[in-house]
């Protein structure tokens, strides 16, 4: 399989809990950087890349193969944001940065809880955020130097996650 067209933009990851803020920030991100934004979870839907529907979490699980066939001519030509609320199952080799957004618990469960999420699956998501497990899952999966974190709390969060990607867009094009 083919890496990364020359001359093409790179492909950035970002993942992170559910609520955590992935959305609002690749919102943002893909305007200002001009990038595209690839929802995972709307793909999935889009196309019908659901394996079944778990009941008891009440989430539908992920057909990682047709999801990983429909991208990967994307990724080749670059310029993507990914998101997604999960990375260990992605190639190594699509991205060039990995963001991890994480948010504090408190606001976490009120925007699960807006979502009406149950009680199972708001508590499984809030404990996968204590733990840390997203950011640990992006560590265990890309080398330590790109995996960054970012905070998806507040607005002035995301108006710094902004400049931060930003920031390491400008470093990746000099080298
Ligand atoms: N940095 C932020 N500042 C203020 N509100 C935010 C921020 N990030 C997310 N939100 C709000 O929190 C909710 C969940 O955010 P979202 O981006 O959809 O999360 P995710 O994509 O990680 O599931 C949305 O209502 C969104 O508007």
């Amino acid at each position: 399989m083919s890496e990364l067209d020359a001359d093409a933009k790179p492909n950035i990851l970002i993942t992170g809990t559910p609520g955590a803020g992935k959305s609002y920030l690749c919102e943002r991100l893909a305007e200002q950087l001009n990038f595209d934004w690839l929802d995972c979870s709307k793909i999935a839907k889009e196309h019908d890349y659901i394996e079944e529907h778990d009941e008891e979490y009440d989430c539908p699980i992920l057909d990682e193969d047709k999801l990983m066939d429909h991208l990967e001519p994307l990724m080749q030509k670059g310029g993507n944001i990914v998101e997604y609320h999960g990375c260990d199952f992605f190639p190594e080799r699509w991205f060039q940065a990995v963001f991890v957004v994480t948010c504090p618990n408190k606001t976490l469960y009120d925007r699960l809880k807006e979502r009406n999420y149950n009680e199972k699956k708001l508590s499984s998501n809030i404990e996968c955020e204590i733990f840390g497990s997203i950011l640990e899952e992006a560590r265990e999966s890309y080398k330590a130097d790109i995996v960054h974190e970012l905070c998806g709390e507040t607005a002035a969060d995301a108006a710094k996650s902004l400049k931060t990607v930003k920031q390491w867009y400008r470093m990746w094009k000099r080298k």
